[in-house]
């Protein structure tokens, strides 16, 4: 019988991590392309230590019958999915990957915002569509430089992306509860959250999802940005009403919408938003490159060993039950 502590995994993860935690677990991993499902996951849990997490559900009921778990560690630094109050009282710390995320996502969120702007991915599908008979015939798009962008939730990546748009000679500004102190250095200037909203050309939001932000972005919020107004997600779907932002695109009360989340996730196919040409949609890939998922698979990886050897992890996000 092995020694090691078990280890259950919700998807397999690139092969360097996955048997560097190989040789020190019991690991146990759902290898299909499919969601694992619930009654899995709960039933493997039952005897575990340790829960990896892809970015599961990690419910109480989830994990009420893993009576040996030690430690939920999250690949991601977004940790909404996790019950994290039921894991605290339970004395088991919830850890995730902070840092190592930022770059990639501030990457793919100034992409969208450009792809927006300048309305490539219409314009990639009207030459591919034969549509390119003369020039000077496509619709015109929009500027960056000279342009107010928005940032809702200035953390890490939106301080990322702020560095970004001072390359683009664009004005920044950020709403979070607090100004950050070290606005100055990255020439951004804290406003109230009316004055996000009403003044941005370009609004990205980059909170976390919490009880405060869930929902924030409705159809008052909408009606009350510029009509020319894009919007960007990158952060979680559930910060922005779905069905409000259909109808605000619908009604023209904002311009466009370039998500790289939504609610629910993965998107239905016959999803309304996916009918309407002033909506880019990627699949949550705002880490999804290979270096990034790389290094935030060992640091979610070294963060589990940590807890089951007796050692403080890097990163907790409820440090209290140490
Ligand atoms: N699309 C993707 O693949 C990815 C998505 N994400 C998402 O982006 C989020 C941000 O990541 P990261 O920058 O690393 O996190 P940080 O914790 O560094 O930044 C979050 C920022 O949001 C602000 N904030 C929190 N609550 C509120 C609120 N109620 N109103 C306004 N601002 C608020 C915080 O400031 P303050 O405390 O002062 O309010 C903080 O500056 C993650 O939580 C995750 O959900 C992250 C990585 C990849
Ligand atoms: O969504 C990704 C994350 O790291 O959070």
């Amino acid at each position: 019988m092995s020694t090691k502590p078990k280890v259950v995994m919700t998807n397999k993860i690139l092969d360097e991590p996955y048997n560097w935690l190989k040789e020190r677990v019991n690991l146990i991993c759902w290898e299909e392309e499919s969601q694992p499902p619930h009654e899995v996951i709960k039933d493997w849990l039952q005897d575990a230590d340790g829960l990896y997490s892809t970015f599961y559900p990690v419910t109480k009921a989830l994990l009420e019958d893993a009576k040996k778990l030690k430690v939920v560690s999250q690949c991601a630094v977004g940790y909404d999915n996790i019950d994290v109050n039921y894991c605290t009282e339970r004395k088991i710390p919830v850890c995730n990957t902070p840092h190592v995320v930022v770059e990639a996502t501030a990457e793919l969120t100034y992409g969208l915002l450009i792809c927006a702007a300048r309305d490539i991915i219409n314009a990639v599908n009207y030459v591919k569509e034969g549509k390119w008979i003369k020039n000077f015939g496509y619709p015109l798009s929009h500027d960056l430089h000279g342009k107010t962008l928005g940032i809702f939730g200035m953390g890490n990546v939106g301080s990322a992306l702020a560095r970004r748009a001072n390359a683009s000679l664009m004005n920044v500004i950020y709403h979070n509860r607090k100004p950050k102190p070290d606005d100055k250095s990255l020439n951004a200037k804290y406003v109230s959250f009316d004055e996000l909203i009403e003044t941005s050309d370009y609004l990205v939001i980059l909170s976390p999802l919490t009880p405060e932000t869930r929902g924030k972005f409705n159809y008052d919020v909408f009606k009350r940005m510029k009509k020319t107004a894009i919007l960007i997600n990158a952060a979680r779907g559930p910060i922005v009403v779905t069905e409000d932002l259909y109808k605000a695109l619908l009604d023209k009360e904002i311009a466009f919408a370039a998500l790289d989340v939504v609610d629910p996730e993965p998107i239905p196919h016959n999803s309304p938003l996916l009918s309407l040409p002033n909506v880019i949609i990627t699949p949550h890939i705002g880490t999804a490159t290979y270096e990034t998922r790389l290094n935030m698979m060992q640091l979610a990886a070294e963060n589990l060993l940590d807890v089951l050897n007796g050692r403080k992890p890097k990163y907790c996000v409820n440090p209290e039950v140490f």
